[in-house]
């Protein structure tokens, strides 16, 4: 079958003016590669700034004005366009953004949920998808305002969930949530990801994303530099050095942490992003890193673990 969604070489990069006249490009995603297949789970894994977010707009194709895409987006076998991903949106491709803000704050939840649909069948299917997520159904007569935050992303899962999707991309789904209230929303995609969809789930939380992911893409900087199977990580299989720093920085791993930081846009130089911070650099990292396949994974590294040295 194909896969739901495959991303190729994307990269989406912004257009700044300085004192009004100067322009300035800034690339912000690079050469970003990611595959997702029907009933799969692939968690995105990268810190605040790598382009996470970015990436969900790039495939929803709701990214600023000032932006620019590159690259090759495909879903479900065919191209995605932006003509497509603009009819697709909403139905067949839904998102659980980022911030509860995204709920209209001046419609109630039941309007909201049903997405201008006013029959008997509507109402009952809303009622029926708010009962999943643990929400009365008094919900419904009730304005964004008048709901926690917990039960605001509720309501934005269920929003989402109501369309019963093929894809789901959820951006960072879990903040603030304690670790059982995060567990129970994770396994509400788990359960739309058996039910055949293909699930983004979108983190900066590793060990969150292992509990329900097949595969791991771990983002640094605007690049995919791993895509490791979620078994990697517990055997020891890693290949980039980043992926085994974040893998290490676990508590129950030794919070061990690696000194420097990931660069901003517009300042990583050509070569591997990663180069400053790494213990095996070498001067062959400033120029082109190929993506290649090690041990059943994929890195963007020229001395991964487990590999051969060039
Ligand atoms: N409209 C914009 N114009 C210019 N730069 C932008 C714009 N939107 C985002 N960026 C930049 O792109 C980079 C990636 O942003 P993005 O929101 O995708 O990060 P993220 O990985 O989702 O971070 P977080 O974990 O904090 O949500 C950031 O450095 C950000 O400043
Ligand atoms: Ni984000």
């Amino acid at each position: 079958m194909e896969p739901v969604l495959e991303v190729k070489d994307l990269s989406i990069s912004f257009t700044q003016y300085q004192g009004g006249t100067r322009r300035r490009v800034l690339p912000v995603i690079r050469r970003l590669s990611l595959t997702i297949e029907a009933g799969q789970v692939v968690a995105v894994v990268g810190s605040s700034g790598s382009g996470k977010s970015l990436l969900a707009h790039g495939i929803l194709g709701i990214l600023p004005y000032n932006s620019h895409m590159e690259g090759e987006l495909r879903y479900r076998g065919e191209p995605l366009t932006p003509r497509r991903a603009e009819q697709l949106r909403g139905k067949e491709i839904v998102l659980v953004p980022q911030g509860v803000t995204y709920l209209d704050p001046l419609m109630k939840v039941g309007p909201q949920l049903r997405g201008g649909r006013r029959d008997a069948q509507a109402r009952a299917q809303s009622r029926e998808v708010l009962a999943r997520y643990g929400l009365g159904p008094e919900t419904e007569e009730r304005y964004p305002f008048e709901l926690s935050g917990g039960m605001a992303r509720r309501v934005l899962i269920a929003t989402a969930a109501a369309q019963s999707p093929k894809l789901l991309i959820a951006d960072e789904p879990t903040p603030g949530l304690d670790a059982r209230a995060a567990g129970r929303i994770l396994g509400h995609f788990q359960e739309i990801a058996q039910q055949g969809a293909g699930v983004l789930l979108i983190t900066h939380d590793l060990e969150l994303a292992l509990t329900i992911a097949q595969k791991v893409a771990v983002f640094y900087a605007g690049e995919t530099v791993e895509e490791a199977g979620a078994e990697d990580f517990a055997a020891g299989r890693l290949r980039h050095p980043y992926t085994n720093a974040l893998w290490n920085a676990l508590p129950q791993n030794g919070f061990t942490p690696i000194p420097g930081s990931q660069p901003w846009p517009g300042e990583e130089g050509s070569g591997c992003p990663f180069a400053p911070r790494c213990p095996r650099r070498s001067a062959a990292c400033a120029g082109d890193i190929p993506w290649r396949t090690v041990n059943g994974g994929q890195v963007r590294c020229l001395y991964p673990e487990g590999g051969e040295k060039p």
